[in-house]
């Protein structure tokens, strides 16, 4: 067992880890950077890009089934699943590299490998071979997908985002359970390349929506796509080797209670992903944890308690998507150079995209949490892009916009959309919502013809008049559970 001191101890490689220990070194301080698995992020490897590299090949197969709407007839559709999981894959490996070639320009003495996990405050241990004594530690350990042990005893075609991106061909069938952001976005592509999909949802909702209006439009949309089947719960799985090549026998139960077996080739576990902590002995640490686990820590400093640890990215799973694990694991980096002068960093407009189709994006303040913070003081407008000029003319002419804004200031809250070009739209919105812009200052913005934004424009221009009105008459909507 060696020993090691440093004044920044990092765990965890990752897009949090790595800005944390660049903003720890441009704050003159010693940083070593641990990792106990493969480099070269979660984003890069398994997450956004390679789930992105997908679905692109899922939207062209899609724009030449809907050519013949616009009276272009391109001729038979084939998919080669080998070519396209080839694509994938070889970007995917360039993505990767890119982050390879970042973690080797980190000097060689500042990396090291193995397994962190707290022997007291400022002590680490690694797997069995190392002690680290740090002044303080920044946990970047990222997520974990979620999968029930019993589903796991289902053997290997059951699943998560981790494996898909290794295939060298697409599967026959796959059973997507979950409908949050990756059972939408992989569930949809595998669709459109042309593999059996259905998708289960325990409730009726779709990725991460809470406006009831924007979520029910979101769902009728998708649903009229795809085998969407909400309100069913998985009874059971189990191997079912006798198959070729082995499936996934999948009995589920509908709201009624009726059991139903089908069998697939994959059944890909999208139930959530949970943050891990759980390995890295935080009882040592005395740290205050929240119920699931979590350390307490303040959302602007990024630090736990009073301590010298700091927690960042997908870890603290406060809003587990790539550039907040940038922003968080820099100001944690940062706080951890600077301990025990923390400082405030800059924490943005919240804004999550899901690349379905329709995108789907969620804009500062949700409807869920102004039902809570602002109960009786918001008004909402919105505009449906069924008849929207520009979606009508693009044949993407589904979805809702529902626009919030605050009564008295006339400030502009935040947004729920689903609709076409969601995430240019999402961050026009963010952008406003960060600028503290009101309404009324939004209004008087450019809007050119025949745009999307237009759709953006007249959600506004409902929501103006709305909080012209007196506050009552907006609430109704907020009934309770909603
Ligand atoms: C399929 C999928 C698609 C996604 N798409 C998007 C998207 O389009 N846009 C978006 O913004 N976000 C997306 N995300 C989310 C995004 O990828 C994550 O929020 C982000 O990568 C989290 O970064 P991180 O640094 O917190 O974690 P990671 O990159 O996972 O890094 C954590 C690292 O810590 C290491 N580690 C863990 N425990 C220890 C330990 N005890 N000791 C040493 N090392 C340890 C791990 O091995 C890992 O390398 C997607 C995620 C998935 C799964
Ligand atoms: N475009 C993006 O930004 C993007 C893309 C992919 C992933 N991500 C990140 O990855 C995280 C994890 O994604 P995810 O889709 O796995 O999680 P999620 O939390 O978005 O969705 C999980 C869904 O599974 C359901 N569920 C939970 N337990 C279930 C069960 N036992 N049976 C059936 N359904 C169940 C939940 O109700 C929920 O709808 C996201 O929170 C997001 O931050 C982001």
């Amino acid at each position: 067992m060696q020993t090691k001191r440093t004044e920044v101890a990092v765990i965890g490689a990752g897009t949090a880890g790595m800005s944390a220990y660049r903003a720890a070194r441009a704050g003159g301080k010693r940083a070593l950077l641990i990792e106990s698995g493969p480099y070269g992020t979660t984003c890069a490897r398994v997450g956004c890009m390679p789930s992105k590299l997908l679905i692109a090949a899922a939207e062209a197969a899609h724009a030449v089934r809907a050519a013949p709407a616009f009276g272009v007839h391109p001729g038979p559709l084939r998919i080669a699943g080998k070519e396209v999981m080839a694509r994938v894959r070889g970007e995917r490996d360039r993505f990767v590299g890119f982050v390879l070639d970042g973690i080797e320009q980190i000097p060689a003495e500042d990396k090291l490998r193995g397994h962190a996990r707290f022997l007291g405050p400022g002590r680490l241990q690694l797997d069995d071979h190392t002690i680290i004594e740090a002044d303080s530690v920044v946990i970047a350990t990222g997520s974990t997908p979620i999968v029930p042990d019993e589903w796991r005893r289902a053997g290997p075609r059951v699943i998560t985002s981790d494996q898909v991106f290794d295939w060298t061909d697409l599967p026959d069938s796959v059973a997507v359970v979950g409908t949050g952001v990756i059972g939408l976005e992989l569930g949809q592509a595998l669709h459109r390349l042309g593999v059996r999909v259905t998708l289960f949802a325990r409730g009726g909702s779709v990725v991460q929506l809470s406006d009831p209006l924007v979520r029910e439009v979101a769902a009728r949309a998708l649903a009229d796509e795809l085998d969407i089947r909400f309100q069913t719960e998985i009874a059971a799985l189990e191997a079912d080797a006798d198959k070729d090549g082995g499936q996934v026998a999948l009995t589920s139960r509908d709201a009624a209670g009726n059991l139903r077996t089908e069998r697939f080739s994959y059944v890909l576990a999208a139930i959530g992903r949970s943050p891990n902590v759980g390995g890295l002995g935080l009882e040592s640490a005395q740290l205050a944890l929240d119920r699931h686990g979590i350390p307490l820590y303040d959302k602007h400093t990024m630090q736990c308690g009073s301590s010298a640890v700091f927690i960042a990215g997908d870890a603290d799973n406060e809003r587990p998507v790539l550039p907040e694990a940038a922003d968080q694991g820099r100001i944690a980096g940062d706080n951890a150079a600077r301990f025990p002068r923390t400082q405030p960093g800059l924490r943005r407009t919240p804004l999550t995209i899901a690349f379905s189709e329709p995108q789907i994006a969620v804009v500062g303040a949700s409807y869920k949490e102004l039902c809570v913070s602002h109960s009786g003081r918001f008004a909402i407008g919105q505009v449906s892009f069924e008849n929207q000029g520009r979606s009508r003319v693009m044949l993407q002419n589904h979805g809702m916009l529902r626009v919030y804004g605050e009564f008295g200031s006339g400030r502009f809250l935040g947004a729920e959309l689903a609709g076409p070009r969601a995430e240019h739209l999402g961050h026009l919105l963010a952008w406003a919502c960060q600028a503290k812009l009101t309404v009324a200052a939004m209004l008087d913005m450019p809007f050119y013809h025949p745009v999307v934004e237009e759709g953006v424009r007249t959600a506004l221009r409902d929501l103006a008049h709305h909080l012209s009105k007196e506050p009552e008459e907006v609430c109704q909507d907020c009934t309770p559970g909603t």
